[in-house]
């Protein structure tokens, strides 16, 4: 390996660990052997776009493929294996047949050498810097509203009714249905604090508490309802928001697109389902197209870049920091 090039990567692009910055990291969520891995790599490329300072973690289910963990590792990221984590035997039907495997999203607790994490769904991609969400006050739970206008609410009393807690004036809470529901969180992305003692004590709670539709996502707002704090929308912008509450949306200030409408998921899209023909959604799809495929994004290329350089394969480049003596300052590699 060219000696310049080794020097040239050990620019501080994410290599030598930034001394100065807490034990911090994105996390992400992978199960199956499908097409989620595409999501994941999209997430990495954004994050690295961004100029993120810190790693993104992928917790990945024992059934995701040593081939994906290898594309996610020569994309920057730190691939974590986990056990799933089921729900009490039930009858429940959930919103989505599969949402069953997302309790599997409860491991990350377990990451207890990091301080503070950032959980973002692999169908989510970051378009603006947010590491300032990592500064919030600890002790409690952050992430965006979420919305109840979806078919997908329809099991619910709020949407039987049309409450929305985006627009709580439009349909006022009959007092004979008694409290309106808490405030009520989107799963794809929330800041929180890995712990053990949490992290025990949610899957002993996971033991008697009776699943629901929403899966995880109502076990987590029932779990941290007291400790919930919504942050604006712009954090995760839940697709659903742009026709069910447009005036609630600034789309060129949204940072962070969630595509977690039926249909939206940009690499399985085909534009047939409904709202899918929108122009602000086909423009979303594009826009996370342009990062997936932007080579100039890839990890080995990144971090090599400045110099004229063919991207290597990430083992060849690590043996070769290891020849120059640096591999003793190559920490865990940033996403970005
Ligand atoms: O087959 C699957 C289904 C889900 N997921 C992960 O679980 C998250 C939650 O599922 P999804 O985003 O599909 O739920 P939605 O937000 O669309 O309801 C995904 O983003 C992925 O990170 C996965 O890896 N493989
Ligand atoms: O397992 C339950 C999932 O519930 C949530 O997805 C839902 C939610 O956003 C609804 O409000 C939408 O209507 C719906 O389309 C969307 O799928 C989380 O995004 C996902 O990470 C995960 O927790
Ligand atoms: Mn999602």
């Amino acid at each position: 390996m060219a000696p310049e090039l080794v020097q040239a990567a050990l620019k501080p692009a994410g290599f030598t660990k930034p001394a100065s910055l807490p034990s911090r990291a994105y996390v992400t969520f992978l199960a199956g052997n499908g097409d989620y891995v595409k999501g994941v790599v999209g997430l990495a490329k954004g994050l690295r776009k961004v100029k993120t300072a810190y790693p993104l973690i992928v917790a990945v289910l024992p059934d995701v493929p040593e081939e994906h963990r290898r594309i996610l590792e020569s994309q920057g990221c730190i691939v974590r294996e986990i056990e799933p984590v089921y729900p009490p035997e039930n009858q429940t039907q959930f919103a989505m047949a599969y949402y069953v495997i997302n309790y599997s999203k409860l491991r990350i607790w377990e990451f207890v050498e990091y301080s503070k994490m950032m959980y973002l769904d692999g169908d989510i991609q970051v378009y603006d810097n947010i590491d300032h969400l990592f500064d919030l006050p600890d002790g409690h739970f952050y992430a965006v509203m979420d919305c109840f206008c979806e078919k997908t609410w329809s099991h619910t009393p709020q949407y039987k009714i049309g409450y929305c807690q985006q627009c709580p004036d439009k349909v006022n809470w009959p007092a004979e249905m008694g409290q309106p529901p808490s405030l009520y969180f989107n799963a794809g992305m929330f800041v929180f604090e890995p712990s053990i003692s949490t992290y025990h004590d949610l899957l002993k709670t996971l033991k008697v508490t009776p699943p629901t539709p929403f899966a995880e996502q109502d076990f987590l707002n029932m779990y941290f309802k007291d400790i919930y704090k919504p942050i604006p929308l712009v954090y995760n912008l839940v697709l659903a928001m742009l026709w069910r509450h447009p005036e609630n949306v600034e789309l060129e200030k949204v940072k962070v697109v969630h595509y977690c409408a039926a249909g939206s998921k940009p690499w399985r899209y085909t534009g047939k389902e409904e709202n899918m023909q929108r122009e602000d959604i086909k423009m979303l799809v594009e826009k996370w197209w342009g990062i997936y495929n932007d080579e100039s994004l890839d990890y080995v290329k990144f971090v090599a870049d400045g110099i004229d350089a063919e991207p290597v394969n990430l083992q060849t480049f690590i043996a070769a920091l290891s020849e120059a003596g640096a591999v003793q300052y190559v920490t865990a590699p940033s996403a970005a």
